[in-house]
């Protein structure tokens, strides 16, 4: 079922959204070639294109210059050349069957030319693919460092606004580079091509009208067909039963094994797939590009398979009214440089098509240097010289308000507070009432919607970010482990002295990680979190049996240690406690990190936290009230994105309020 509706858009061209089978499709509505409007959307990618090609220059000036010369020898002089030579050969042989002596020294020069130009036209082939890998790698590693800069210095307000970014495939500049070069090499090589056939056409007492036959086919192509690639489009899957059947075939998924087993939920699952696929019926659920393309009607479909014959059916109708008008020859060389035009033609004609889209996708990669970091950096080093941060990070906020970015509602409302340096304050309540939040600003991982924060009379925004980083350590449960060795993962706690094996296994002791590093065959070697596609196989069970040495060396392949959550906790643990290392933590942010902990565990994570604190400002934020809100000098206890309480343990018991309910509930467990 085929439904196409245009909408009107206020800036740029307008949309049309069409149902294609089980999808929704919105492209660009096709309008009539207007040249002016496609000249000034080509103008404004030059710019990108002039960047795109100096990048890849400047990866390899050598190679890229050498690059260009075979290429241009391979698409342009070679395909001429080849014509040339190899209608030398036949006009050599139909003259000798008319003579009914063939030319022996003439034949054998023209093959030989024809065989050396063979030769060189492989040798350059070969070259090319060469200097096309080392090419293209060297400009995949630009890229990658490209983007990785452009990545890691994205706050995370930066990230959260730009999703799209996770998708760039770091060959796209140069698989564009060599779609624009094959373009531009194409034309030209259509322009030679064109005057080869021209000429030969005119030696044989044609017109232009056979050199108009040759090119029919790929200029009726182009323009008869329907190719949604061509154009910017959107594609999303919006049946109900297509989304339910493709739910229920993803529950076959491994991760879900343990859940569909305990649930017993074999039999339902296969019913309501059933179900799905019934009410699905015939629906059209191949891919919306083929669907799109199958809209070109039989008549253009015919038109452009005869349009491909047509060659031939001009030198038939010749045959019959002018018989000495072409000979085999001539026909042969005529048929080879049409196949050869065509070839050009289409090739030319599908870069102009796709040339402006492919550039875009460039550009949106060269725009991930352009996302504005919302985070403005301040001036004041931190520590300031003359205070007294000794004791600890001291906070005053005043009518703090935040709103997630991309989101109205406020996970702090209005929130006046005041920490001194030093103090333990511990943050409790239900979920989703901004205990994670104000960490989040305090540590400035976002900053106030509205309202301010100070640290020490000044406004945490005026200070180095740099500077209070330094100053700050955070042990969160959305920690995760890096794709390095475990060594790195504790020493990156402190960049500085990442290689001190003594200081890393002191943090390893501090954060409860010793035990579980000792009985991993690599110590503090094991990568845990092994980048993906480093190592594979694609044997099946069947191609390993009876083969030995494959089994042998599939065995051998590096096996991935693996460790429990608590352990993996443990080791984020680690971190913070080399980060201590650096002398320059001034904040301690602790936000429910031992969810996985068992209680032995957890205990001595709070003591040795707790033994560091001196001269430190530490923020807990916890479900559990036990061990730390006994110590806490104050407790602010959280709902809704305010603070509804706060005082000592003891204070917020005689309240009597939302604290005591709550420590009640769990005390209760264990009367
Ligand atoms: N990245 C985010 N984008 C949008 N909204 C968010 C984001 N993180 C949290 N929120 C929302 O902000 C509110 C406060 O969340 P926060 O994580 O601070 O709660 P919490 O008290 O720490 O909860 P929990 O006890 O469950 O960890 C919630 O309504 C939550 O849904």
């Amino acid at each position: 079922m085929v439904s196409e509706k245009k909408e009107e858009d206020a800036s740029g061209p307008p949309i049309q959204s069409m149902q294609l089978g089980v999808y929704r499709v919105v492209t660009e509505a096709s309008l009539p070639f207007n040249f002016r409007e496609q000249w000034k959307r080509s103008a404004k990618l030059t710019p990108t294109v002039l960047r795109l090609v100096k990048d890849i220059y400047s990866s390899s000036p050598g190679l890229f210059c050498l690059y260009l010369l075979f290429v241009f020898w391979n698409n342009v002089v070679d395909s001429t050349l080849s014509l040339h030579l190899s209608g030398r050969v036949l006009a050599i042989i139909e003259e000798g069957l008319k003579a009914g002596r063939p030319d022996g020294p003439a034949l054998f020069q023209a093959v030989a030319l024809r065989m050396i130009g063979l030769a060189l036209s492989a040798a350059v082939e070969w070259c090319m693919d060469h200097i096309y890998e080392r090419l293209a790698q060297r400009s995949d590693t630009r890229v990658q460092q490209f983007v990785l800069q452009c990545k890691l210095a994205t706050d995370l307000t930066g990230v959260q606004a730009n999703i799209s970014s996770n998708h760039i495939h770091e060959r796209l500049p140069f698989q564009v580079f060599y779609y624009l070069l094959q373009g531009v090499l194409y034309s030209m090589g259509a322009v030679t091509q064109l005057g080869y056939v021209i000429r030969l056409v005119r030696s044989t007492g044609h017109g232009p009208a056979f050199t108009l036959i040759c090119i029919a086919h790929p200029i009726l192509q182009s323009t008869l067909q329907r190719v949604l690639w061509s154009k910017p489009h959107i594609v999303e899957a919006d049946n109900p039963h297509f989304l339910r059947k493709s739910g229920l075939r993803e529950l076959s998924d491994a991760k879900y094994r343990q859940d569909i087993i305990t649930g017993d939920i074999v039999a339902y699952v296969i019913q309501e797939f059933r179900r799905a696929v019934n009410l699905l019926g015939d629906t059209d659920i191949s891919s919306p590009h083929d669907q799109y393309s199958r809209q070109s009607g039989y008549s253009s479909h015919l038109v452009t398979k005869l349009a491909v014959e047509l060659p031939m059916l001009y030198y038939a109708v010749n045959s019959i009214l002018n018989p000495t008008a072409f000979s085999l020859s001539t026909i042969a060389t005529l048929h080879q440089s049409e196949t050869l035009l065509s070839y050009t033609f289409q090739s030319a004609f599908s870069f102009i098509q796709y040339g402006a889209h492919r550039v875009a996708g460039v550009q949106a990669l060269y725009d991930l240097g352009n996302v504005a970091h919302e985070m403005k950096d301040g001036d004041l080093p931190y520590p300031p010289l003359d205070s007294r941060h000794e004791q600890g990070m001291p906070f005053e906020l005043k009518n703090v308000s935040f709103s997630y970015p991309g989101t109205t509602a406020k996970a702090l409302n209005d929130i006046t507070l005041s920490i001194k340096p030093g103090q333990l304050v511990v943050v409790v309540g239900s979920n989703g009432s901004g205990k994670s939040t104000i960490v989040k600003l305090l540590t400035r991982l976002y900053d106030a919607t509205s309202g301010c924060i100070l640290i020490d009379g000044q406004d945490i925004k005026s200070y180095r970010i740099p500077d209070l980083r330094q100053a700050t350590a955070t042990l969160t449960q959305d920690h995760h482990l890096y794709p390095l060795s475990l060594g790195e993962n504790i020493g990156l706690g402190n960049p500085a002295r990442v290689d001190d094996l003594e200081m890393i296994r002191e943090a390893a002791r501090q954060g409860g990680a010793e035990d579980m590093i000792a009985k991993l065959a690599d110590g503090l070697g094991t990568v845990l979190e092994r980048p993906r596609g480093l190592q594979w196989s694609n044997l099946e069970e069947g191609e390993k049996e009876g083969n030995e040495q494959l089994k042998a060396a599939v065995e051998k392949m590096k096996k991935e240690a693996d460790v429990s959550g608590g352990e993996r906790q443990r080791l984020v643990a680690s971190r913070t406690f080399m980060r201590f290392t650096s002398n320059t933590v001034k904040l301690v942010c602790v936000d429910e990190p031992s969810s996985s902990l068992d209680p032995q565990a957890e205990w001595q994570l709070f003591n040795n936290l707790r033994q560091v604190r001196e001269g430190k400002t530490m923020i807990f934020v916890t479900h559990r009230f036990g061990h730390l809100t006994k110590h806490a000098d104050v407790i602010l206890c959280m709902k809704e994105g305010a603070i509804i309480e706060s005082g000592t343990h003891e204070e917020l018991l005689e309240l009597g309020g939302e604290y005591c309910k709550m420590f009640n509930i769990q005390a209760k467990a264990f009367d």
